[in-house]
């Protein structure tokens, strides 16, 4: 899928926000790709991890036994890859702040698996993730995400493969121009809500 195809179907699920908004890093965004207004709609989320799965396909990780993703945003995607993969799915959640796999998920020492992520900002949480997964003995062969918001920058110690990588602008909340500092903030993220995360 082309960059504009894949963005003409979040503008579709009207959700590529405009505002003030506080991201999973703490740092502040004008624009908050709201995914979730696009997982709600099997159809198009079949389309997105799809031509993800492709993806991943072509860059060569065939040998990978198990999906891997970060909650919440990761298990929708993380589902949806793993089905085009031919591949089961599972995700790490936040206990007291920190990822875990519960529900009687497990990796096997040296298991090679993928950990598939909605969005990637700083990498902050797709490395929780992947360091968790490593931590059980797995092997993290790749990463895969929806929209890289990067472009590429995020250092995330194995190689990201991304459906698009697209480029938004993000403030230390020290740092706001103006026109963002007049807007009250908001959070539509998980990480630190009470009872979820750090
Ligand atoms: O690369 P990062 O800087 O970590 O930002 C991206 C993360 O932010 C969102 O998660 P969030 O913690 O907001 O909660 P959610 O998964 O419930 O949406 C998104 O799902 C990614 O996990
Ligand atoms: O950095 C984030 O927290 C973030 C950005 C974004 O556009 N969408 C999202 O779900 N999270
Ligand atoms: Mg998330």
């Amino acid at each position: 899928m082309t960059k504009d195809e894949v963005l003409a179907v979040f503008r579709s699920c009207d959700a590529i926000l405009e505002g003030h908004f506080i991201l999973s890093s703490g740092l502040r965004s004008a624009t908050f790709l709201q995914k979730t207004l696009v997982f709600r709609q099997p159809d198009k989320t079949e389309i997105l991890c799809k031509a993800l799965a492709e993806k991943i396909r072509a860059a060569g990780y065939n040998d990978i036994t198990q999906v891997v993703s970060p909650a919440v945003g990761g298990i929708i995607p993380g589902y949806e890859t793993a089905r085009h993969l031919g591949l089961p799915a599972i995700y790490t959640e936040r206990v007291d702040g920190k990822f875990e796999l519960r529900r009687n998920f497990s990796v096997a020492p040296g298991e090679k698996v993928i950990v598939v992520e909605d969005i990637v900002s700083t990498g902050l949480s797709i490395c929780e993730c992947i360091d968790t997964i490593k931590a059980l003995g797995a092997d993290v062969v790749a990463a895969a995400c929806i929209i890289d918001r990067s472009q590429g920058k995020a250092d995330i110690g194995v190689p990201l493969v991304s459906l698009i990588e697209y480029e938004v602008k993000a403030y230390s909340p020290d740092d706001l121009p103006p026109e963002l500092a007049a807007i009250p903030p908001v959070k539509p993220g998980s990480r630190g809500i009470q009872g979820v995360g750090a």
